[in-house]
């Protein structure tokens, strides 16, 4: 797929989102290395359009069929395709690129990036829901097409960083750090009543709304815990999460000499999506240098059980495996959409995504393995109208 003498076709699936706009800040930066492809997005017409235009994509693809007509409209004239909907996303993934960032947020961004490793390329992995709903197929299909996954969670960049030159027979744990979120000063007995403007305030990470509460659930560490076992193929005991106010350091790797290697960076996502782009070297990034004698010291702590149910969840999914993890992802979804729409509080999300896997596993057949994305995608949908019976039971009921 690389074309030494050419500029790297990229496409950004998910272009006009925290990650996308990221990305397109660095490519932005050195234009002549670069063909834009394909840029996606979904509602944000305007920008989508704006940076397909800046960029000179060759086609810029809504999800939202009903968006076309806005989407034509403005890139009229520009030469830039306009296309809408689930079909063209795939169309879109089918296009020849050399490196695809993958950051549409949710289960959505699973079938455009399963489909785009069928072609060889570089997946440059920032929706994580890919990996806990389907992490085995997904790494099955990289392996069959000779593609290449490259991880752009911030915490995943830092263990591959950390991972370099190393043998992981010698890998003893990996520790994910959590700064908590944005309640993390809140009184455990208050977050119930906390709302999604309290919940969507990052203390360090400028983020789409979405990861931005699940971080202030743990929901988001406790997809990465996942997420970590899947990508790097480790048995979730090896896999720890501690809380680190300052999101300094993203992630430690043990080794069985007792060594512990750190990665420390800035919370700038562009480190770890240059890092993925330019993979495997290393280059100069416009991100900003730490000064170590100013931060003067790192501060740890356990992450609470009780503040935080999500953990055990996924503690539970790992050991479960199958469709657990595709179930898990599709409850947590609902449940925060739930959140967001006013229907359920903070606390109540956990217990959706419980009661879910419950219902679910009641015929034994959540341990059992899917067997291709559609397998996935009907479990998806099933684990999704539950959550939302589910939601629609609290709602009817609601507790004394
Ligand atoms: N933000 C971050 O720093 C980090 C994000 N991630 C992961 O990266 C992914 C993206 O996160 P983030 O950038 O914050 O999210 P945003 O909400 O900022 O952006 C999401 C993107 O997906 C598009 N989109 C939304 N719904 C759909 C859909 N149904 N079909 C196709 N496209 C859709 C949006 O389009 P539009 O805006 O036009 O509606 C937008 O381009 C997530 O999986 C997240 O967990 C991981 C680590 C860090
Ligand atoms: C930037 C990134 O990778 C996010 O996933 C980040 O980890 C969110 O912060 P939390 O540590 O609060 O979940
Ligand atoms: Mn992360």
């Amino acid at each position: 797929m690389t074309r030494p003498s050419a500029k790297r076709r990229v496409s950004i699936f998910g272009a006009t989102g925290s990650i996308g706009q990221n990305t397109i800040d660095l490519i932005a930066r050195d234009l002549e290395a670069y063909e834009v492809v394909a840029l996606t997005g979904a509602r944000n017409i305007a920008q989508l359009a704006a940076d397909a235009r800046r960029l000179s994509a060759r086609i810029a693809v809504t999800a939202e069929e009903g968006l076309l007509p806005e989407l034509r409209a403005a890139l009229e004239g520009s030469g830039v395709q306009a296309a809408a909907g689930e079909a063209a996303l795939l169309e879109a993934a089918d296009m020849p690129a050399d490196w695809i960032m993958s950051a549409i947020v949710g289960a959505a961004g699973l079938a455009p990036g399963f489909r785009a490793l069928r072609h060889g390329t570089t997946l440059a992995l920032a929706n994580k829901e890919s990996l806990v709903t389907a992490g085995p197929l997904l790494m099955a299909e990289a392996r069959k097409y000779g593609a290449t996954i490259l991880p752009v969670d911030s915490e995943h960049s830092a263990v591959f960083q950390a991972l370099v030159g190393e043998d992981m027979a010698t890998v003893e744990r990996i520790i994910i750090t959590a700064s908590g979120g944005g309640l993390r000063d809140w009184p455990e007995s208050a977050l119930a009543t906390a709302t999604p403007a309290d919940a969507g305030a990052h203390p360090n990470w400028d983020m789409g709304q979405r990861i931005t509460i699940d971080s202030a659930s743990m929901f988001n560490k406790a997809m990465e815990l996942i997420e970590t076992k899947e990508f790097f193929g480790v048995p979730a005991a090896m896999i720890e999460a501690v809380v680190h106010p300052q999101s300094l350091i993203h992630a430690l790797v043990g080794f069985n000499d007792g060594a512990l290697m750190a990665h420390l960076g800035p919370p700038d996502m562009r480190h770890a999506i240059g890092y993925a782009l330019h993979h495997p070297d290393r280059t100069h990034l416009p991100v900003a240098r730490l000064d170590l004698a100013q931060i003067a010291t790192l501060e740890f702590h356990a992450p609470s059980p009780t503040r935080y149910p999500a953990l055990q969840i996924a503690r539970e999914v790992m050991e479960t495996g199958g469709k657990s993890g595709c179930v898990f992802n599709a409850a947590k979804e609902i449940a925060l959409d739930g959140f967001l729409a006013g229907q359920i509080g903070f606390m109540d999300m956990s217990g959706i995504v419980s009661a879910t896997l419950d219902a679910m596993s009641s015929d034994n057949s959540l341990s059992i393995a899917p067997v291709g994305l559609e397998d996935v995608l009907q479990t998806d949908q099933i684990a999704r109208d539950m959550a939302l019976d589910q939601i629609r039971s609290r709602i009817e009921q609601p507790k004394a």
